[in-house]
């Protein structure tokens, strides 16, 4: 975690590593590192969820090169999978029976849509996770993409609040 001015002071190398962690994808990185300086958090969080705006399947699949399943343990120490094990904890933490229905749903959902099932996994319980993974099953390709994009572009937005401070 650095600081706003860190971030807006440091080379254009330690700012984009500061953020590459949020979300794997460049453009997002190298833009929202063009912008600076930010006067303030709440101004560097607006441009970096703006930049998401037009975010769609390419974006979601370059994304999810970087995402682990929900239940599967991140392991290695990259800034991606520190971020990926706290925001799971939760999930880590459930017993046994949890981990399996999500393990089973996670193979469902994958060979319904072909991609890794992608939930903004911090602040929900297993349970909320195991529900809301059934919900999506219900949906069409057109439908997922839209709310995976949503949960890609939360997941974003909290570790970027962590990140810069
Ligand atoms: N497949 C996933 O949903 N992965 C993740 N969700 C999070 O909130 N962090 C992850 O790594």
């Amino acid at each position: 975690m650095i600081s706003l001015k860190q971030f807006n002071d440091g080379d254009i190398q330690s700012a984009q590593q500061a953020i590459a962690h949020c979300v794997a994808i460049e453009a997002w990185q190298t833009q929202l590192v063009a912008r600076r300086p930010y006067r303030d958090i709440a101004a560097l969080q607006a441009v970096a969820s703006a930049l998401t705006e037009g975010w769609g399947k390419d974006e979601l699949t370059l994304a999810l090169r970087a995402h682990p399943r929900i239940g599967e343990r991140p392991t290695g120490e990259s800034s991606e999978a520190q971020a990926s094990r706290s925001e799971q904890a939760a999930v880590q933490d459930s017993d046994r029976q949890s981990k399996e229905a999500i393990r089973l749903g996670n193979q469902r959902y994958e060979q319904r849509f072909q991609r890794v099932f992608l939930i903004r996994a911090k602040g929900r319980s297993p349970q909320e996770i195991l529900a809301a993974l059934q919900q999506r099953l219900q949906l069409s390709e057109a439908e997922d993409i839209e709310v995976s994009v949503q949960q890609l572009r939360e997941i974003t937005a909290l570790r970027l609040q962590e990140a810069i401070q």
